[in-house]
């Protein structure tokens, strides 16, 4: 039976008495369900490492609880905790054939020879190596996705109650890290154990997770499916972490209007789309971001009103669509914008000056902070 998994006010701070602690999770709270595959998401340093090791008992927590089900493991040290890790480095045994690699669990359990063979067996299927398994090679003489099926093979072959896997598919290239991204999710759900999977890569994260959570120093910013995380996200960090946001400094107009600073564009936002509670600024003339997905820009070569004056840096031909890196006068946006146009069979747009477009009504509407 799967169980779920949860985090009460959770505070990690290293070197607590030192003169300079580092304080790596602050009051973590969320549950992951039953089953899930639930990945840790955010910028190098933001704490993913720690919220895994704390999980699997090798980092103690300043405080907080972690729960397993309703049984709280705080204090319990890993190796009483029935977990299955999974690393970036595959760290397999290179002394062990591989059918010793996969039993090691089962041999310091002191399971029975016959259930270990059966075990090792029906985990190698699971992980698509009954080839290899009868060569039953060193795990050197494997390729990288191998070594990596082998050391997830490992990790569930005692039917751990929880698996972890940090950055598994770091150290794979990029063809291969596509195809076994699906087959890490086809093997999570053939067992239906309670995964969280570590990454930094979005695109990663939102492929494989049934949920993310996106963490920035130590803050769950937000946690939900990447549907719901690329289309309500709450903050211009998240906004910008999953999937690409364009920015535009401007201000307060009206209800649910803002004015591009350095224009004369004013852009209606969709009440829903306004991400942060009415309370917090109200008053006409306050900076606000704009932010605007690569397909809620469109380009033109005439000038309108509305129009952003800007000049093309980067034309990337994507098959379906074309996408445009421009730049806009700096006090406008002090990045490039990414902008996604249907191909258009009259030609692309040279690298020259254009006229920049906010769809009405689409963008959304941020609190100006930091970004990244
Ligand atoms: N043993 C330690 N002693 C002191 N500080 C630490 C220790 N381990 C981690 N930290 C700090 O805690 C913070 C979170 O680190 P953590 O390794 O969890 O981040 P991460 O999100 O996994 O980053 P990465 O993607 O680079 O692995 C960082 O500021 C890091 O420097």
């Amino acid at each position: 039976m799967s169980l779920n998994l949860t985090y009460k006010h959770v505070n990690k701070i290293f070197g607590e008495q030192s003169k300079n602690p580092v304080h790596a999770l602050k009051d973590v709270s969320f549950a992951i369900e039953p089953g899930e595959l639930f990945c840790l998401l955010g910028p190098s340093g933001c704490g993913k490492t720690t919220l895994l090791r704390s999980t699997a008992g090798l980092e103690s927590i300043t405080d907080g609880q972690i729960l397993y089900g309703d049984k709280d493991m705080t204090l319990i040290p890993p190796f009483r905790r029935n977990i299955g890790m999974v690393f970036q480095s595959f760290a397999l045994y290179p002394h062990m054939n591989i059918f010793e690699n996969v039993a090691y669990g089962l041999r310091v359990r002191k399971t029975a020879d016959d259930i270990v063979r059966k075990k090792v067996t029906e985990v190698m299927e699971l992980v698509g190596l009954t080839e290899e398994l009868k060569r039953n090679p060193s795990p050197t003489g494997l390729s990288g996705g191998q070594q990596q099926r082998v050391a997830i093979a490992r990790a569930l072959v005692y039917d751990p109650d929880i698996l972890l896997l940090d950055e598994p598919l770091a150290n794979l290239d990029a063809k291969l890290r596509r195809y076994m991204r699906a087959e890490i999710r086809r093997i999570q759900k053939a067992t239906n154990i309670t995964t969280i999977f570590v990454t930094h890569d979005q695109e990663e994260a939102m492929a494989i997770g049934d949920r993310l959570a996106v963490l920035r120093k130590g803050v769950v910013e937000q946690i939900g499916s990447s549907n719901e995380l690329y289309t309500r996200p709450n903050n211009a960090f998240v906004s910008n972490f999953i999937g690409k946001m364009n920015f535009f400094n401007a201000k307060l107009s009206g209800q649910g209007k803002a004015t591009i600073v350095g224009t004369q564009t004013t852009i209606s936002v969709r009440p829903e789309n306004i991400r942060f509670s009415n309370k917090k600024i109200v008053e006409n003339g306050a900076s606000v971001l704009l932010g605007a997905r690569p397909e809620q820009l469109e380009i033109c070569r005439e000038k309108t009103p509305e129009g952003i004056r800007g000049t093309v840096q980067i034309i990337q031909h994507l098959g379906q669509f074309v996408r445009y890196e421009v730049v806009l006068d700096s006090s406008i946006s002090d990045a490039s914008m990414e902008i996604d146009m249907p191909y258009m069979v009259e030609g692309v747009f040279e690298r020259d000056s254009v006229y920049v477009k906010v769809k009405e009504g689409l963008p959304f509407m941020f609190l100006p902070e930091v970004r990244n």
